[in-house]
């Protein structure tokens, strides 16, 4: 229940008194609507049924001004009335209607936004906890069925108020019958609250299965090249041909129950009309418009207690999706980067790094749990306008070291520096302003060259990027493509090749000026010539900017300024490229002796 009243709030905040305003609109059709119930039973009374002087109720005495009129003007009147009233009633519905269309709508989009900006606050610790599938499934699946519950409870509420009215009027004209027929359904209810509870459980198992389907899905085709190059294509197939059956079992067993459900209401509900007017036929001798009467509230009542029960079966199945969300907005919450607002962010002036960027006595592992350190009292000055290079094996902590830099990570002991200042959340996101960071496999979206450049410097004239494409070496082969800066380079730039693809990227970053260039492997997946071209464009910049480049092949790096070597999590060594291949002994020159067959013109 109590996910549920947090997204309720959430919609009163959204919405505010024009929710209301669509409640006491419902209220005001459902009145409408018992007001033209009344005016029917006059016209009973007209066409002669209920003249059999068995009621005698008050509620007759109410229409007793319609006896001194001719009868024909009475029955025009009471049918004028009618008329006017079911109108009136369907032009306000229509009007609610639409306003409720436009707040579910408005509201759908107001959560995904607040969702989404959560998520985008959120540090790095979060993502590398998350599978990104399930975040997508979270901004789709999940929102569509909190934003139906949330409405659906809305409509419960509604429909209660309307049936709570229904039964003022009922008791009105009959007590004892309405008390009987109130009774009855809070037995039903009572007997029925196990759907509930499978409804649940049911829910539980869409979210499992849909999150398993996105979560599939999303690796199949980030993965496609590998399905296809190592033929797995049948194997994957099969997955998803198992997924489907899952779903349809869990599709029928759905149906299944809430047929069942819907079963149990029609029968419980034959069975007590029946009774209810055996009952007051053969021992009360109840005739005419009392029994009329009976099944008036019969039919009027009941439809409105299914309603309820099956709005109570939705939000039953909808609380799993609740409670996923109201857990990933805390957690998002948890794991908020900084206190800024992403408006905030954009007045954030960028840090010119003077001097160093420093680890003083840095540890760090990624979860409590963890026995071994991903890095171990890290010492290391990164300085500014330098080429800083990272070695070392496979999980030796180099892509920790830079996420630490990049205050990405934060050490559980030991700090970073940034010119002798603490790095904390007042200077952050002031250093993350001057990073550019290019991994081995950068994100190039699925646009035209001009717009994957613009994504980092949104104001960039086209003069400013053909600059950026020419220091990146990248501006040949972009003239020679057919549109130029607008061809569009498909999903992840897959139009291009792996070597443009990085010159583009490289462009791109150089067009936002960063103070701090950060390259993780970035040329590790290139041929010998793409290298060596990305590299004559580094050593162009060397010592325009700060630079922190980690690389496995050790060619790469031959003219850093100094290379910090590490090795399970702490630094082995720290020097000059020369000095530490003359270190025979070091893991330095372990790493390059392995190499030395494969690097061109390398000294041994
Ligand atoms: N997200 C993570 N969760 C838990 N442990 C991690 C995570 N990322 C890395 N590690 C662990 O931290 C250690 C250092 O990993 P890191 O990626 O920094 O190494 P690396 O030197 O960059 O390796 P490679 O050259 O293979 O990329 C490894 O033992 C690795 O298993």
């Amino acid at each position: 229940m109590k996910p549920l009243l947090f997204f309720v709030k959430r919609i009163h905040a959204y919405a505010g008194k024009v929710l209301y305003v669509n409640l006491f609109g419902m209220t005001a059709i459902s009145f409408i609507e018992g007001f033209a119930l009344l005016l029917l039973i006059p016209l009973l009374g007209m066409v002669g049924i209920g003249n059999d002087g068995s009621s005698g109720s008050s509620w007759l005495s109410l229409f007793d001004f319609l006896k001194d009129m001719p009868e024909s003007n009475a029955l025009a009147l009471i049918l004028v009335a009618y008329v006017l009233l079911m109108v009136g009633q369907s032009l306000l519905y229509r009007s609610l209607s639409l306003r409720d269309i436009r707040i579910h709508t408005g509201f759908i989009n107001h959560l995904r936004l607040e969702i989404y900006r959560a998520i985008l606050q959120s540090d790095w610790n979060f993502f590398i906890r998350r599978r990104k599938s399930d975040l997508i499934h979270s901004l789709t699946d999940e929102l569509g069925r909190v934003t139906n519950g949330t409405f659906v409870f809305l409509q419960f509420v509604g429909s209660a108020v309307f049936t709570l009215i229904q039964i003022g009027i009922a008791l009105w004209l009959s007590p004892m019958l309405t008390l009987f027929v109130l009774a009855c359904g809070l037995v039903i209810a009572y007997l029925s609250r196990a759907f509930a509870t499978k409804f649940q459980a049911l829910g539980n198992r869409t979210s499992e299965l849909a999150r398993t389907y996105i979560g599939g899905m999303t690796d199949h085709f980030n993965g496609i090249k590998d399905i296809k190059s190592n033929m797995l294509e049948r194997s994957r197939y099969e997955w998803l041909q198992e997924w489907s059956e899952d779903i349809s079992r869990e599709r029928f067993e759905f149906a299944k129950l809430r047929m069942k459900s819907q079963l149990y209401y029609k029968v419980s509900q034959s069975i007590i009309v029946a009774a209810f007017i055996f009952m007051t036929a053969s021992w009360f001798h109840v005739q005419g418009s009392q029994l009329l009467l009976v099944i008036l509230i019969f039919s009027r009542l009941w439809p409105r207690f299914t309603e309820l029960q099956s709005h109570r079966e939705q939000i039953a199945s909808a609380v799993p999706a609740f409670k996923n969300l109201t857990e990933l907005l805390a957690s998002c919450s948890s794991s908020q980067e900084v206190a800024s607002t992403l408006e905030e962010r954009n007045d954030i002036e960028s840090i010119r790094l003077q001097h160093s960027l420093e680890c003083v006595n840095v540890s760090f592992r990624y979860s409590q749990e963890d026995l071994e350190y991903a890095l171990k009292n890290i010492n290391a000055t990164i300085r500014a306008n330098e080429t800083t290079a990272i070695i070392g094996r496979s999980g030796a902590g180099k892509s920790t070291l830079i996420d630490v830099l990049m205050g990405l990570l934060r050490p559980e002991r030991g700090e970073v520096l940034v010119d002798g200042i603490p790095l904390t959340d007042g200077n952050l996101l002031s250093l993350r302003q001057a990073i550019s960071y290019i991994p081995q496999d950068p994100f190039l979206f699925n646009g035209t060259i001009r717009e994957n450049m613009q994504l980092m410097a949104s104001g960039a004239s086209e003069q400013d990027m053909w600059e950026a494409l020419s220091d990146a070496s990248a501006q040949k082969f972009v003239e020679r493509l057919p549109q130029g800066l607008d061809t569009v380079i498909g999903d992840r730039g897959i139009r291009l090749s792996g070597g443009e693809r990085q010159r583009l990227v490289l462009a791109r970053t150089l067009l936002r000026k960063p103070s701090i260039l950060v390259l993780d492997e970035a040329t590790s997946a290139l041929d010998a010539e793409n290298e060596a071209s990305i590299q004559a464009v580094l050593e162009r910049l060397k010592g325009t900017m700060t630079m922190i480049v980690v690389a496995h092949r050790l060619s790469t790096i031959r003219n850093a300024d100094q290379v910090i070597v590490l090795d399970h999590g702490s630094i082995v060594q720290t020097g000059q490229f020369d000095q530490l291949a003359r270190e025979r002994d070091g893991v330095f020159a372990g790493l390059l002796s392995r190499q030395a067959q494969r690097i061109d013109n390398f000294p041994a």
